[in-house]
C-alpha cells in the first residue's frame, strides 16, 4: 500500500492553525499535531528527558515528573539559542515519530501535520505541501487573549520568536486566510479536492 500525501499546515500563534485542522479532521483525514505530540513525548520520552533536563535543569520537571512549560517557556522565548538547542532534542524525535505515524495511514489519499514550525516541502522534510495560514496580527493576539492566560506582552515576544509572515509565506504552497472576512470552509474544501486525489498535482 503507498503512502499518504503530507500536508503541512502551519501559522503563527493564535492563525487559527488547530481550527483549520479540526475542520479537516472532521472530513475524516487524521492529523498530527506537531506541537501536543511534542509534548506528550517531552513528558514521556526518556531521551528527551534526559537531555531537556541536562540543558535547562531538573526545574524542566515538576515534582510530579511533568514537562514545566511555564519554566521552559520563561527561559527558551527568552533566548533564541536555548530554544535551537531544545528544538535539536525534541525535533529528531519527533520526526521519526511522525515517519511511524504516517506509515500507520498506509493506503490513505492524505494525512496532515500540524506544526507551528516548518521547513519548506521537500527541505529536509517529507511534505508534499505546506498549507499557511494566515491572520491579522491584531486579530491573533486578541485570539490569545481570549484563549490563553497570557499577556499581550508575553504574545507579542512568541512572536517576535517565530519565523515571520515573510518567511511562511516562501515555506507556503496554498494558502488559506482566516480573517474572518473570507469564509473559512469553503477554503478547506477546495484544498481537500485537491489533496484527495492522493497525487501531487504541481
Ligand atoms: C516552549 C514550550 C515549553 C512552551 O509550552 P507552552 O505550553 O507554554 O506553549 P505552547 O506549546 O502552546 O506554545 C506557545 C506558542 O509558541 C509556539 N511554539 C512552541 N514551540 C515553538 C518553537 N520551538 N519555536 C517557535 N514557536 C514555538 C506554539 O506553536 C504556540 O504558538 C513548548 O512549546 C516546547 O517545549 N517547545 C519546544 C518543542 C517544539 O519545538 N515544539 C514544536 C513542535 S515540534
Ligand atoms: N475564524 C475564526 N473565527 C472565530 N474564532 C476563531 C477563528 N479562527 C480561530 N479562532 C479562535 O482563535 C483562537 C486561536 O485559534 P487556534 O487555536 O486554531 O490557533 P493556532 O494557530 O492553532 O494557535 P497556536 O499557535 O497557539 O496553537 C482559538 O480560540 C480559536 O477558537
Amino acid at each position: 500500500m503507498s503512502l499518504p500525501l503530507q500536508i503541512g499546515i502551519t501559522g503563527g500563534i493564535g492563525s487559527g492553525k488547530s481550527v483549520v485542522c479540526k475542520l479537516f479532521s472532521c472530513l475524516g483525514i487524521p492529523v498530527y499535531n506537531a506541537d501536543s505530540r511534542a509534548k506528550w513525548l517531552t513528558n514521556h520520552n526518556p531521551q528527551i528527558i534526559e537531555s531537556v533536563i541536562a540543558l535547562l535543569g531538573n526545574e524542566s520537571y515538576t515534582r510530579e515528573g511533568n514537562y514545566n512549560t511555564a519554566y521552559v517557556s520563561s527561559l527558551v522565548f527568552n533566548n533564541e539559542e536555548l530554544l535551537k538547542k531544545l528544538n535539536a532534542i525534541i525535533h529528531p524525535v519527533v520526526m521519526q515519530d511522525t515517519t511511524d505515524w504516517v506509515g500507520n495511514h498506509a493506503g490513505l489519499p492524505y494525512v496532515v501535520k500540524e506544526a507551528a514550525i516548518m521547513n519548506k516541502a521537500g527541505d529536509r522534510n517529507s511534505l508534499d505541501y505546506v498549507v499557511v495560514v494566515e491572520a491579522p496580527l491584531e486579530l491573533r493576539i486578541t485570539r490569545i487573549l481570549q484563549r490563553d492566560r497570557r499577556s499581550e506582552a508575553e504574545i507579542r515576544a512568541i512572536v517576535k520568536r517565530q519565523v515571520s509572515d515573510e518567511e511562511r509565506k516562501k515555506v507556503g504552497d496554498f494558502f488559506i486566510q482566516n480573517d474572518e472576512e473570507s469564509a473559512l470552509i469553503p477554503q478547506v474544501l477546495m484544498l481537500h479536492d485537491i489533496f484527495k486525489t492522493g497525487k501531487r498535482s504541481h
